[in-house]
C-alpha cells in the first residue's frame, strides 16, 4: 500500500461491533445482552430514559467497567482489556458526560492532555480551531471559567485532537441553548465529513440526535428496545418509546 492510500485508510472510520454485550457494577447487571454495529463512518444515537445504561454501555467499550459477557471488536479486533493507550492507537476517542476537565489549568494544557506529545500539538490545535474558532483566542483562560457551554465544545475540541476514527459521546448537549447546540451539531458533521469518523453518540436530546445521526437504538433497562434509521417517521416512533 502507498503511503497516500496508507493515510488514506487509516483516515477512515472505525467499525464498531458490539455482540451480546453485558456488564454493571457489583452483582447487578446493568447491560444485558446488547448487539450494535455501527459501519464505518456511520453515526448513530443510543437513545433512552434514565439511568437505562447508555453510559455504562459507552465505559464498557472503553473498558472502564468490565465486560462480563459477549465481544466488543474495533474493525474487528477485541478491546477487551486494552489500556487507554492501546485505544487511542487504534483510534478510539471519548467526550464523558462527567467532569471530564481540569477546571484549574488553562484551555491549552486541557488541550495538551490529549496528545502524546508537544511536537504534535500545533497541527491538532489548528483541527480544532476549525471548529470552534473562539478557542484560539482564549488558550490562556482557565476552564473553570468558561461557561457551561465553552466548556462542553472543549471538551469536545479535546476528543477531536487525535482525529479519532471512532468517537464516543456522551450526552454532549445537555443542558446547552440551541445555539451551543447547533454549533455542535456542525462540529460534528463538518468532522464526520473530512474524517469519515464513526460515531456513537449517547444522547437525551432527540432533535439534536435525529440531526446529527444516521441511525439510532433505544436503550431499555439494558437491552435494545428498538432500531432504525433516521428517517421521517423515526421521531414519533422514539417518543413513543421514552414516554413509557
Ligand atoms: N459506579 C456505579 N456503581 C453502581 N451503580 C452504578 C454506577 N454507575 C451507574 N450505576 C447505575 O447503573 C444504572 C445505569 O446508569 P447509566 O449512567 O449507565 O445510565 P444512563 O442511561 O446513561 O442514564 P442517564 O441518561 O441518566 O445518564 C443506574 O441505575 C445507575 O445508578
Amino acid at each position: 500500500m502507498s503511503d497516500a492510500a496508507r493515510q488514506s485508510a487509516d483516515s477512515r472510520g472505525g467499525a464498531l461491533t458490539l455482540d451480546g454485550v453485558t456488564s454493571g457494577y457489583g452483582a447487578v447487571s446493568i447491560v444485558k445482552g446488547v448487539s450494535l454495529k455501527v459501519a464505518p463512518g456511520e453515526i448513530v444515537a443510543l437513545l433512552g430514559k434514565n439511568g437505562m445504561g447508555k453510559t455504562t454501555l459507552l465505559k464498557t467499550i472503553l473498558g472502564m467497567v468490565g465486560l462480563r459477557g459477549g465481544a466488543i471488536a474495533v474493525d474487528g479486533v477485541s478491546v477487551a482489556g486494552l489500556s487507554p493507550a492501546k485505544l487511542v492507537a487504534l483510534g478510539v476517542g471519548y467526550a464523558p458526560q462527567e467532569q471530564p476537565l481540569f477546571q484549574d489549568l488553562s484551555i491549552r494544557d486541557n488541550l495538551r492532555l490529549a496528545v502524546s506529545s508537544d511536537r504534535l500539538l500545533p497541527a491538532a490545535l489548528e483541527r480544532v480551531f476549525g471548529h470552534f474558532p473562539f478557542l484560539a483566542d482564549r488558550l490562556a483562560q482557565r476552564a473553570g471559567t468558561l461557561s457551561g457551554g465553552e466548556q462542553k465544545m472543549l471538551i469536545l475540541a479535546r476528543a477531536l485532537m487525535l482525529k479519532p476514527r471512532l468517537l464516543l459521546i456522551d450526552e454532549i448537549s445537555e443542558g446547552l441553548q440551541p445555539s451551543v447546540v447547533d454549533r455542535i451539531a456542525a462540529a460534528l458533521s463538518a468532522e464526520r465529513a473530512a474524517s469519515g469518523a464513526t460515531m456513537l453518540i449517547v444522547e437525551q436530546n432527540l432533535d439534536f440526535a435525529l440531526r446529527v445521526a444516521d441511525r439510532w437504538a433505544v436503550l431499555k433497562l439494558g437491552e435494545i428496545d428498538d432500531e432504525g434509521a433516521t428517517s421521517p417517521d423515526a421521531r414519533e416512533r422514539i417518543l413513543r418509546h421514552l414516554s413509557v
